[in-house]
């Protein structure tokens, strides 16, 4: 198998090896340690695993996208044609990236066996060059009817060249989808690591619930919960970032202020309503401030304390964010 970088940082073209013989052929179309150990020398993050297969087939000049799942269902796509060709198309919508906007277009046929892997931060589409393309893909997060979203395949701002422009078979949701514009202003925060939500809460005459659903709400397996109070005035916390943790932060009672920092943005979110939670993948610098004296921040974090798994010091940091992020 080889494994191409392209000017999209994270998107990698895969070329498998063929043996054929006068049966026919034989391929690896997967090799999960394969893949991790190319990812992590052209040092792109190792994707979570995958969950979901499909598999679709479609008519010439059908064409599907541009499309990505939002938080907390964002979705890698390990994509291959095994019947006819399409032309696919990956477009980077990671905010702060260098190529934020910027699209690749890569022929994919049965003919020609290639794989292409879309991490999590790329919409993604393709036009089906002949009748009966098949299409199958691995993805890395189950499908979410919510996360789903669209993004117009002919945003002049994208601006993306597809082979073919006339005639195409499009579904209404495809020809309705909005501009990228007006899509990623409404996406996560930052570069798709951070991702403020607002629970819902149920209540009635004696009060107020929320129910946090891990999978629905909470979207890793909590290993560990722990709680910060009484912070004393004028106190800041935090100030570090996490190779591999992931945190899903509410602030119960109180306020306070939330810097959060992808190595190109700073943002802060204000936690001043026990409604509102902010979910923080790896690799994000956060730090806390301005806590109220009734603060009671409540973490839930997707693993065990683990020294190692911390970077306290921020060119550590910035180092590792060119490296893996
Ligand atoms: C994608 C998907 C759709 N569906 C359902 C929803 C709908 O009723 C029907 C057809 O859905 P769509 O029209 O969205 O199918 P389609 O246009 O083929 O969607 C796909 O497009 C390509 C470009 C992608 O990148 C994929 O991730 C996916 O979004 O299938 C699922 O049940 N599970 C899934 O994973």
């Amino acid at each position: 198998m080889k494994f191409i970088e392209t000017k999209l940082a994270g998107v990698v073209i895969i070329e498998p090896k063929v043996f054929a013989d006068d049966r026919g052929w034989f391929m690896e179309s997967f090799n999960e340690p394969l893949f991790h150990q190319q990812l992590a020398e052209f040092g792109h993050p190792i994707p979570r695993p995958f969950v979901q297969d499909n598999h679709s087939c479609s008519k010439k000049h059908v064409l599907r996208g541009l499309h990505f799942q939002r938080d907390p269902h964002a979705q890698g796509k390990l994509v291959r044609v095994t019947a006819g060709s399409a032309y696919d198309v990956a477009v980077d919508i990671r905010k702060g990236s260098e190529t934020f906007g910027q699209w690749l277009g890569v022929e994919l046929s049965a003919k020609n066996g290639r794989m292409l892997w879309i991490p999590e931060g790329f919409a993604h589409g393709f036009l089906a060059l002949e009748d009966n393309t098949e299409f199958l893909y691995k993805t890395t997060d189950i499908y979410s009817k919510a996360c789903e979203q669209s993004i117009n395949w002919n945003d002049p701002a994208i601006g993306i060249q597809w082979p073919v422009t006339e005639g195409l078979i499009i579904s209404q949701k495809d020809e309705e989808a909005p501009l990228l514009s007006q899509v990623v202003s409404s996406v996560s925060v930052l570069t798709g690591n951070v991702t403020s939500s607002e629970l819902q809460v149920i209540g009635d005459d004696r009060g107020s619930l929320i129910a946090l659903e891990q999978g629905r709400d909470i979207p890793f397996d909590v290993r560990r919960a722990y709680y910060i109070f009484n912070t004393k005035a004028g106190i800041s916390r935090g100030s570090h970032a996490h190779f591999r943790l992931e945190q899903y932060i509410i602030c119960l009672s109180g306020k306070c202020r939330i810097l959060i920092d992808d190595g190109v943005t700073q943002e802060s979110i204000w936690l001043d309503a026990p409604n509102k939670a902010i979910h923080i993948k790896k690799l994000i610098w956060r730090e806390m401030h301005d806590f109220s004296e009734d603060c009671v921040l409540l973490v839930f974090a997707s693993n065990h304390y683990d020294e190692g798994d911390y970077l306290r010091n921020y060119d550590d940091f910035m180092r590792a964010v060119k490296r893996y992020a």
